[in-house]
């Protein structure tokens, strides 16, 4: 672990088998099944009681495992508070502890039906159909149920996991529930990370019911720990510490590599991103016509002005350029166009820090990418959006987005961060982030540019590197989404343009108004 804690049940992300194995730890070391579906359905009870106000008919849907035995308990805590009960119950097989509740709730008079049709006048309804011991796909009459459940405008709130959500790789099952909320157990699963199952989950919120971090710790090891960058997190560990006593190149000296004629906005942007950074020195290197408009807009950098090829791309690298010593970290690809051909050979021989993202990457695609990135001596970031991503790898054998930077950071020794609605981080040594929030808002050109700068800026300027390049690649994709959410509450999401977002990142690193 780094001098920074992530030791909170809110920084853990698990999968269902390592789910399974902390519950059973904790069974084994004597909490009673029961007791522990006591505590977590009264905490969900309370929790729908204050979400929902006013609300009298709730509906229940109770399916065969413990999720279903959740969904009982939940049933008959709230006739005992006067409110009025209907379970729907599809199967009618279930696990003994499940069927006990049931048997109970139904002694109580509480109306238990096979009729999906007898919840359609509820207020809500709570789907404990499966949680995350959902292995198989949904289908006939239990798939039906789900979509009519999705027709009606009744809100939905599942427990755990919207049922039909595979709980690790977020895919569809069948079919499943889109909830409005969904109220995670005990510790967060990785399917809340993944995009496939965003349009499910609605607001998702963890119900911490006091799984002891021993019990966590000691079945997710290091090497397999997936890890959440909240903002709060986040936000704890900016800005970088700086010494009393320290001057610009101490501070961080980035060189960019970046613009074409054609995208001479995006050298602006990358450079814009790096200055909220806090790096100390930014080093531009750009199609030499781009030098007055890169002046007029970034006075304190360093504008190295490159030959250009007939179309305005970058022709060659002046040796000013390729002088690493002179700095911490180099960045390349916004706006360098495919003619910038010969540009990447050099470069990735360069014994700094690397970051590449864009053109950057779509030149990479053209050299064997898992090879030539093996074969580099120092930390390379690969930023890649979904598109990207599949032309450099376009062979992988990988559904989810957490898999598919885990495998590929592994097989080619680098830190890959795939951007989404919700990004994945994994670096070589296995670490791995997801970022919890963004906003549609950031789907916009130039914003992908301003990330790549202040994500090249930090790295520059955590050498020596205290923090690993993954954490700081989580930092500043954290860092950039809270930006753009920030952005988009004052500015509606028409005002997040690339040029606005940059002016909110000091916000972020200053504010407190969000606490995720
Ligand atoms: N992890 C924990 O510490 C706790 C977990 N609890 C609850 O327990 C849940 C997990 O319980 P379970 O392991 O019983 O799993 P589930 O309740 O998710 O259901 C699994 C059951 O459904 C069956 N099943 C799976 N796919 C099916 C399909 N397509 N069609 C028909 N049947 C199918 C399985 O054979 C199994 O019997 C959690 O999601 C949570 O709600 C809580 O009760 C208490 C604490
Ligand atoms: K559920």
């Amino acid at each position: 672990m780094n001098h920074y804690s992530t030791s909170s049940i809110e920084h853990f992300v698990v999968s269902a088998r390592q789910m399974a194995a902390i519950e059973q730890r904790i069974f084994d070391l004597g909490m009673p099944v029961a007791a522990l579906m006591e505590k977590v359905a009264g905490l969900i009870t309370q929790r729908l009681i204050d979400l929902f106000k006013g609300v009298s008919k709730v509906g229940i849907i109770v399916g065969p495992g413990h999720n279903g035995g959740d969904a009982a308990v939940v049933a008959r805590e709230l006739h005992l508070k006067g409110y009025n009960v209907a379970i729907y119950r599809p199967l009618n097989k279930g696990k003994e502890l499940t069927q006990a509740h049931l048997d109970y709730v139904k002694s109580l008079g509480v109306t238990i039906t096979n009729h999906l049709g007898e919840l359609e006048s509820c207020e809500v309804i709570v789907d404990g159909l499966f949680g995350f011991g959902m292995t198989r796909s949904l289908d006939g009459e239990l798939a039906n149920a789900v979509k009519t459940i999705n027709q009606w405008s009744i809100p939905v709130v599942s427990i755990d996991l919207p049922s039909g959500i595979h709980t690790d790789t977020g895919e569809v099952l069948g079919s499943a529930i889109a909830a409005d909320y969904t109220f995670c157990l005990g510790l967060w699963k990785l399917a809340f990370f993944q995009d496939t199952a965003l349009p499910y989950l609605g607001k998702p919120t963890l119900i911490d019911f006091g799984i002891p971090l021993a019990d966590v710790e000691a079945v997710v090891k290091e090497s397999t720990v997936v890890k959440r960058m909240s903002a709060n997190l986040a936000r704890s560990l900016l800005p970088l510490p700086r010494p009393l006593v320290t001057h610009k190149y101490k501070q961080g000296h980035l060189l960019i590599i970046a613009g074409s004629y054609q995208y001479a906005g995006s050298v602006i942007l990358a450079g814009l991103g790096a200055r909220k950074s806090g790096v100390g020195m930014v080093s531009i290197a750009a199609p030499a016509s781009l030098k007055p408009m890169l002046v007029t807009h970034l006075p304190e950098a360093l504008i190295i002005d490159c030959p250009e090829t007939t179309e305005g791309a970058i022709a060659e690298l002046p040796s000013v350029a390729t002088q690493w010593e002179k700095y911490n970290a180099v960045a390349v690809g916004p706006g360098l166009t495919l003619d910038a051909q010969s540009l990447l050979s050099p470069i990735l021989d360069a014994p700094i820090p690397l970051i590449l993202d864009a053109d950057g990457l779509n030149l990479l695609a053209q050299m064997n990418p898992e090879k030539t990135l093996k074969s580099r001596h120092q930390t390379t970031i690969l930023t890649p959006h979904p598109g990207e991503f599949r032309r450099l790898f376009p062979n992988l054998d990988a559904t989810d987005t957490i898999t598919k930077v885990q495998t590929v950071a592994k097989a080619s020794n680098s830190c890959i961060l795939i951007k989404g609605a919700r990004s994945a981080i994994a670096g070589n040594n296995q670490e791995t982030w997801v970022i919890p929030e963004s906003t549609p808002a950031l789907a916009r050109g130039g914003s992908g540019d301003v990330l790549t700068g202040l994500l090249s800026g930090l790295v520059a300027q955590s050498h020596p590197q205290k923090l690993s390049p993954t954490t700081i690649t989580a930092i500043a994709a954290t860092w950039h989404a809270q930006a753009g959410i920030m952005a988009s509450q004052q500015q509606s999401e028409l005002g997040v343009d690339a040029f606005t977002l940059t002016q909110y990142l000091t916000q972020f690193v200053m504010g407190n108004q969000f606490d995720t």
